[in-house]
């Protein structure tokens, strides 16, 4: 019996490390091709490790989108710390994630080494993302600080938002990849489930203009779902204390209404059907601290 899939077939898992904000959930929808991974202009808003799968007819490329590593000041930092590191270990390639309109720096050096600590003989590929935002010269200037942080595998220029060289990072992480047949079905993009990509989503309209300490206390959970002719769904959208209460409902409702709206968009386009929003916003105190509330928000 012949297999189904080519014999040079490569397959396997990769993740993107790096600063927070650099840019490795945008890398990961642009390589993927459809938004699995929530992107935000505030650092650290990566919870869950989140796969994007690249289909290609000569290799399939999961893509682990991991929490950015912080000093952790909460169990919850800590618990998220863990999850990186075991994400790290045991995948086949890492992409390490600079910006090139930042120099690199003490954070950039910290990362390199905790991998190191992890997984020594994991191939890296340094990326260096947001091309869009530097002139020529100056990329050229990060390759070379690039060069000098660590032993790549290999180190590529792209832009997640221009899209150019997306094709070609993904070539290099598919070299990477052992000889293997397929992982998931082709087209599966993410094997999420639903659930928590629902409460992504609402998590990442909740945190929309808001302030820059709410995003840690802000958690989602989707307490139930209806089929029907539209598809209800009941969510809880917990925050620490009542002052963050009031900052997500906003005057009159008009933000907690927004919210809804917007996130339950994002729903009907990944579900393909219409969708019934119901919000709530509760305080659990402390929820980042105390590790029963962390279980029960699916930490
Ligand atoms: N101009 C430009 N902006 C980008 C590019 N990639 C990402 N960004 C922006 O950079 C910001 C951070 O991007 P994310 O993809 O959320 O970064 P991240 O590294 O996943 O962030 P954390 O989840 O905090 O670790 C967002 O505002 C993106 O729109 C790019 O190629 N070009």
């Amino acid at each position: 019996m012949t297999q189904p899939w080519p014999e040079d077939f490569r397959s396997g898992f990769a993740c993107f490390v790096g600063r927070p904000n650099v840019g490795k959930s945008t890398l990961t929808n642009a390589l993927v091709g459809q938004k699995v991974a929530i992107t935000s202009s505030r650092p650290q808003t990566t919870r869950h490790a989140i796969r994007g799968i690249v289909h290609r007819p000569d290799g399939q490329l999961v893509v682990v989108d991991t929490p950015g590593l912080h000093k952790p000041r909460t169990l919850l930092g800590e618990r998220l710390n863990d999850v990186v590191r075991t994400t790290w270990a045991e995948v086949d390639v890492v992409g390490f994630c600079a910006p090139a309109d930042q120099a690199v720096g003490p954070g950039d050096r910290f990362i390199i080494s905790e991998l190191r600590k992890v997984a020594d003989r994991t191939p890296v590929v340094g990326i260096l993302t947001k091309t869009d935002l530097a002139r020529p010269e100056v990329i050229a200037g990060r390759l070379l600080e690039l060069q000098e942080l660590a032993d790549f595998a290999e180190i590529v220029p792209v832009s997640a938002v221009s899209g150019k060289q997306v094709e070609l990072l993904t070539d290099l992480l598919l070299g990477q990849m052992p000889p293997g047949p397929p992982l998931y079905p082709e087209g599966e993009l993410s094997d999420e489930p639903e659930t928590t990509m629902i409460a992504e989503f609402i998590r990442e309209a909740a945190l929309e203009g808001v302030r820059d300490e709410l995003p840690h206390s802000l958690a989602v959970v989707v307490e139930e779902m209806e089929e029907g002719r539209t598809l209800k769904i009941r969510a809880e959208i917990f925050v620490e204390r009542p002052s963050q209460k009031a900052i997500v409902i906003g005057r009159g409702g008009s933000r907690l209404k927004e919210v809804g709206t917007n996130s339950r968009q994002q729903i009907e386009n990944m579900l393909g059907t219409q969708v019934h929003l119901d919000l709530f916003v509760k305080v659990a105190k402390d929820w980042q601290r105390d590790p029963r509330q962390l279980r029960k928000l699916g930490f």
